[in-house]
């Protein structure tokens, strides 16, 4: 059995959306998934792209977590091609356990459902890279207890994603350690507001995007991770761009065009689609 999983980057908050908010980016890694044909059991992991030389090529290697996590304990050899910058607020490592999770639930014969979300949204204790990475997208993710939903929605066809990509790394475990355990009450309103307009603005009216896009519940807080960020971040936005951190950062993505006076020296700057499919799984001979 040999099949190729290819799943898209996300960006998770969109500013207000805290947790909660993801979008799919026409970005890409590739997992080639086979299993040894005699069935004997054994791992081999081959990285290109982003993390190579770097992950474990063992069984902590984040997409074979994830396979295990869905019950598949057989031999496995994967081949990753990554595309998705690691620790750049880009979800990549949700495209990981994502990949994990279709192939291992592709190796078990189960069809991807609500509890690949679950499986997936563990790993990282909120679902909003997860569920973008998993269906495509716009999504609203959500946690009920200890079950973990999400609902799709189409972005508008006007929505144009720009991502600028500095080179400094920054890792989402330790920017959580800068958020405050309790924000003002006008800070919770206002993320409240901003959050719903932000569902109208990406999917109906991207007009409203850059109202949409003020966050009041992380970025100041994680400043001191990178702080060129938001020196880009308020640049583009006195300019009237909507722009924001994309995840858990350092990448900034803005929708619409990057003025010229807007000094973006440090960082990659590409435009990307948004992914509309999710998770894709093809049979290879
Ligand atoms: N394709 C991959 N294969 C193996 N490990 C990965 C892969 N992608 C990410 N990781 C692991 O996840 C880490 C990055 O996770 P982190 O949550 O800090 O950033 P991110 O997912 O890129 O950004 P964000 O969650 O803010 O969007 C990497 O340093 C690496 O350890
Ligand atoms: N919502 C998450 C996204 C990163 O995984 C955060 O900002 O920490």
């Amino acid at each position: 059995m040999k099949f190729l999983v290819s799943v898209p980057a996300s960006t998770a908050n969109l500013g207000s959306g805290f947790d909660a908010l993801g979008m799919a980016l026409g970005m890409y890694d590739d997992v080639e998934v086979a299993v040894p044909e005699d069935g004997s059991g054994g791992l081999s992991i081959a990285v290109d792209g982003a993390g190579a030389g770097e992950v474990p090529l063992d069984e902590t290697h984040l997409v074979v977590r994830a396979v295990r996590a869905t019950g598949y304990t057989g031999g496995l050899a994967l081949r990753c091609r990554n595309t998705i910058p690691h620790a750049r607020g880009l979800g990549s490592s949700a495209a990981a356990i994502v990949a994990g999770v279709a192939a291992g639930f592709t190796l078990t014969g189960r069809e991807l459902d609500t509890e690949a979300l679950q499986i997936a949204a563990e790993f990282e204790g909120h679902a909003d890279n997860a569920a973008a990475s998993l269906f495509g997208g716009v999504v609203v993710a959500w946690s009920e207890g200890e079950r973990y939903r999400a609902v799709r929605m189409d972005a508008d066809a006007r929505v144009r994603p720009i991502v600028l990509i500095p080179s400094q790394e920054s890792s989402t475990r330790t920017t959580r350690g800068l958020l405050p355990a309790e924000v003002p009450h006008a800070d919770a309103a206002h993320a409240a507001g901003r959050a719903a307009l932000a569902v109208h603005a990406l999917t109906s009216d991207p007009s409203v995007l850059l109202a949409a896009t003020e966050d009041r519940l992380h970025q100041n807080y994680r400043e001191p991770a990178w702080p060129d960020t938001v020196r880009v971040i308020n640049d583009l936005r006195k300019l009237g761009v909507p722009a924001c951190v994309s995840g858990a950062g350092p990448t900034v993505i803005a929708f619409g065009e990057i003025p010229a006076e807007v000094d973006v020296h440090g960082f990659d700057v590409r435009r990307l689609d948004v992914d509309r499919a999710g998770v894709r799984i093809r049979p290879l001979d």
